[in-house]
């Protein structure tokens, strides 16, 4: 059995618009049920009232936070993962090339093509694409308390949210002092503006943060830019947009199976673009966690 789980609040209302296109695309086809959630952390509170005991797949109808969300609640079960374009970044199916075409992604999903994906972990929840600590963990904060966020998604233009959350902090945002262990080597990094480490190459909408991240190669891909002035950070961050920022001074790219994060006082941290707190972090990749559908 095939269960969907819609996201009517993902993409500003973009959810429930998707699925009805879904609706009528599979309306002949067999062995599937819907599930609307009903706010942040239903889909867990739907799996484990054990009225879904003969799903075989689930699939996102929603963004990166309803995947993120449909992924921990599957932890440790034998249930293959899927995702129908729906929200407002769509990072984790940009990623996998899944079609932003809600009709050809259902009947890939009835297709049933699979590989299997890493997946990242941050203490004990896991994550599908990366995690940002520093400057873009606090642009997620900012972002998702942001009434203005709300407003924007209805008009689909979420991505300017996004864009007004980057100047509002990098008006005030301040570089700091962060000790970052990848693997056994241990850095100590001055004037650090933002550390992401990826399992796949997007973040913030659709920002080739780690280009050459690879979510079947059993590492993280990471992303520290440090070392440099405001001023030079200013010039550094705009070229994430095009991924042409790996080059420039400033900007190191690293890779490992496990990353640690510390500072004196902790960074806020993303993951999946969620805003996950201000913590020290432990990150690590887990080599072909789950079944993706794509
Ligand atoms: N019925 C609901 N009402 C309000 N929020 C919900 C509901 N169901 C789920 N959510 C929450 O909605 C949030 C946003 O969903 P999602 O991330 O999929 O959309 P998005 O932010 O538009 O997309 P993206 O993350 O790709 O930019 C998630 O954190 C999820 O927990």
């Amino acid at each position: 059995m095939i269960c969907f789980f819609v996201n009517p609040a993902s993409g500003g209302g973009n959810g429930t618009r998707v699925w009805k296109k879904v609706e009528r695309a599979i309306r002949n086809r067999e062995s599937w049920s819907v599930v609307f959630t009903e706010k942040p952390g239903s889909i867990k509170e739907h799996l484990e009232s054990g009225a879904f005991s003969d799903i075989t797949a689930a699939i996102a109808v929603g963004g990166d936070g309803t995947i993120h969300e449909l992924a921990n609640a599957i932890k440790g079960r034998d249930i293959h993962l899927g995702v129908i374009p729906a929200g407002s970044g769509n990072d984790f199916a940009r990623a996998l090339g899944i079609s932003n075409d809600p009709v050809k992604a259902a009947e890939n999903i009835f297709l049933g093509r699979t590989i299997r994906l890493d997946l990242g972990s941050l203490d004990e929840r896991l994550f599908l694409t990366a995690v940002g600590s520093g400057f873009d963990g606090e642009v997620a904060r900012v972002t998702n308390k942001a009434a203005y966020k709300k407003w924007l998604n209805r008009i689909n233009a979420g991505r300017l949210a996004y864009l007004i959350g980057v100047v509002q902090v990098l008006i005030r945002y301040r570089s700091c002092k962060v000790r970052m262990e990848i693997n056994d080597e241990k850095f100590e990094l001055d004037n650090v503006w933002l550390i992401a480490a990826a399992n796949l190459k997007y973040y913030g909408g659709g920002l080739p943060i780690c280009p050459t991240a690879d979510g079947e190669d059993g590492k993280l891909s990471i992303c520290a830019i440090h070392g440099v002035s405001k001023l030079k950070a200013l010039t550094i961050l705009p070229r994430v947009v095009t991924g042409s920022h790996t080059g420039l001074k400033g900007v190191a790219m690293l890779e490992g199976q496990s990353c640690k994060i510390t500072s004196d006082s902790p960074l806020p941290i993303q993951y999946d673009g969620e805003y996950a707190g201000k913590m020290n972090a432990v990150i690590r990749n887990i080599p072909s966690a789950i079944t993706v559908i794509i």
